[in-house]
């Protein structure tokens, strides 16, 4: 590969228009070399730095530290922190995330931490913010930061979708497509387009990116694990989509982001613990408490759907098979496909699951027979959770979570199975529809996620 490029090719390599190109070059967000003959020429190098440091990448490590002195410092705080985030991306790193607090108070672990740092500065592996600043020529994060711009993905087992959201709550770009099957390579390409596409089309610098996705990631390793998309599955998603999009990525489970958006502007606001439902191919949970997801040490808080449903009948042992390997978890009998299964078992009736609800609505007894177990299976399956957690919200999404009935009826039946003599846990449907995850997934450069243990521990001695 040519490291100096033409406009056109350079253009290329970031993704956009030739238009575009020029704007940032007008606005000073990028500068163009120059070759003896003065043609301009653009050092891809600098515009695409992972492809040219892939062989140093492995060896290379740096301690990227971001400090505040105050605690009404922490919009300040969060910029450094993409800055830095956004500098990682570029050479071709991870960035794992370190939080920054006032020195003096951080004591024992700011020592190790400035320790580590002069350690690094003569190793030469530490780029001070200044020099993150002045390398960043490319376009920021930071300035997206500041007009309150965030972009997220919902990647979905049937459809990707791509929300930028201004503020609080205006949407001002919003892209669907069904998700490509059967590749990974074809997913990370799809995402890539969405993204670029729509960025391009609003003439925004390339902003820091939020995913949901079903699933956690595998820490230390990062790789996916539990998606029902099982092509996701063992696949480095968070590092792949920053070398592809050169940016920051979070990724959080699409049930953890559903339950952040109704938690922080929808049907939970105000309840200080929601738990986030997704009943749709799969199913799944996700917890927040004061507004913050709860990943879990393992990242699968609220995995309820991997549990086996609780109370079975004897004609419910041992329950269907489930792609995790074990049989009658949750999500065999409450997913949609698991919803169409119970019903051609009992009725010899292959229908959908919008199929049946309507044959319930127009007096049909079957469908209303499978629908009264279904209703009958989530109130003993979401009792589970309420005497696990007791949360003041349990929102529905997903799919299935359209069914009317199930939040008229559910409530009356899971008193049986709860622990107490009174339930004041709400069921409710979302505020936001299925936009919800998506939402959830743009607010992950709002509310970050509390680090995995690992980075917990960051500064203090081994
Ligand atoms: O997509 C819905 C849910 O399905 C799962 O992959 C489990 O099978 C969860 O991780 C996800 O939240």
């Amino acid at each position: 590969m040519e490291r100096f490029a033409r406009i056109g090719e350079a253009a290329k390599a970031l993704g956009v228009s030739i238009t575009t190109l020029r704007r940032w070059e007008t606005e000073g967000r990028l500068c163009a070399e120059h070759t003896a003959g003065g043609r301009r020429r653009y050092d891809l190098a600098k515009l695409r730095p992972e492809w040219f440091h892939a062989a140093d990448r492995a060896i290379r490590r740096a301690i990227a530290c971001a400090c505040v002195s105050s605690h009404d410092q922490k919009d300040d705080l969060e910029r450094q922190k993409q800055l830095l985030e956004l500098y990682c991306a570029r050479q071709g790193g991870t960035f794992e995330g370190c939080g920054g607090n006032r020195p003096r108070r951080i004591g024992k672990s700011a020592s190790n931490l400035s320790r580590q740092v002069s350690l690094s500065l003569k190793e030469g592996n530490v780029a001070r913010l200044e020099d993150c600043r002045e390398r960043c020529k490319i376009p920021v994060p930071v300035m997206a930061s500041a007009r309150q711009i965030r972009l997220g993905v919902d990647l979905g087992g049937t459809k990707i979708e791509v929300l930028v959201l201004e503020g609080e709550e205006r949407e001002i770009a919003r892209r669907r497509i069904p998700t490509p099957t059967g590749s990974y390579e074809a997913i990370l390409d799809a995402v890539r387009r969405l993204v670029t596409e729509v960025e391009e089309e609003l003439g925004l610098a390339p902003l820091p990116v939020g995913v949901a996705s079903p699933g956690a990631l595998m820490e230390p390793t990062g790789l996916v694990k539990n998606s029902n998309t099982v092509v996701l599955c063992g696949r480095p998603l968070r590092t792949d989509l920053e070398q592809l999009l050169a940016r920051p990525v979070r990724i959080a489970n699409d049930a953890n982001c559903f339950a952040l958006s109704e938690a922080a502007d929808g049907a939970g606001k105000g309840d200080s613990v929601v738990f986030g439902v997704i009943l749709g191919t799969g199913v799944g949970g996700g917890l927040v408490i004061e507004g913050k997801i709860v990943p879990g040490i393992n990242g699968i808080a609220g995995e309820w759907g991997h549990n086996s449903l609780p109370w079975p009948s004897p004609g419910e042992l041992p329950g269907p098979e489930c792609y995790c390997g074990k049989r009658g978890c949750i999500e065999t009998f409450l997913s949609g496909p698991g919803l169409a299964l119970d019903h051609a078992r009992a009725s010899g009736e292959r229908w959908r699951p919008e199929e049946i609800v309507r044959g319930a609505e127009n007096g049909d007894p079957a469908c209303e027979a499978t629908l009264r177990r279904y209703e009958d299976r989530l109130a003993r399956g979401l009792a589970h959770v309420v005497n696990l957690i007791d949360p003041g919200t349990i929102v529905l999404g997903g799919g299935l979570s359209k069914i009317a009935r199930l939040y008229r009826r559910v409530p009356h039946l899971w008193n049986q199975w709860i622990f107490s003599d009174r339930v004041a846990t709400k069921l409710v449907a979302p505020r936001h529809g299925d936009s919800s995850g998506v939402r959830g997934a743009a607010r992950l450069w709002e509310t970050p996620i509390s680090p995995p243990p690992s980075l917990r521990n960051f500064g203090k001695s081994e």
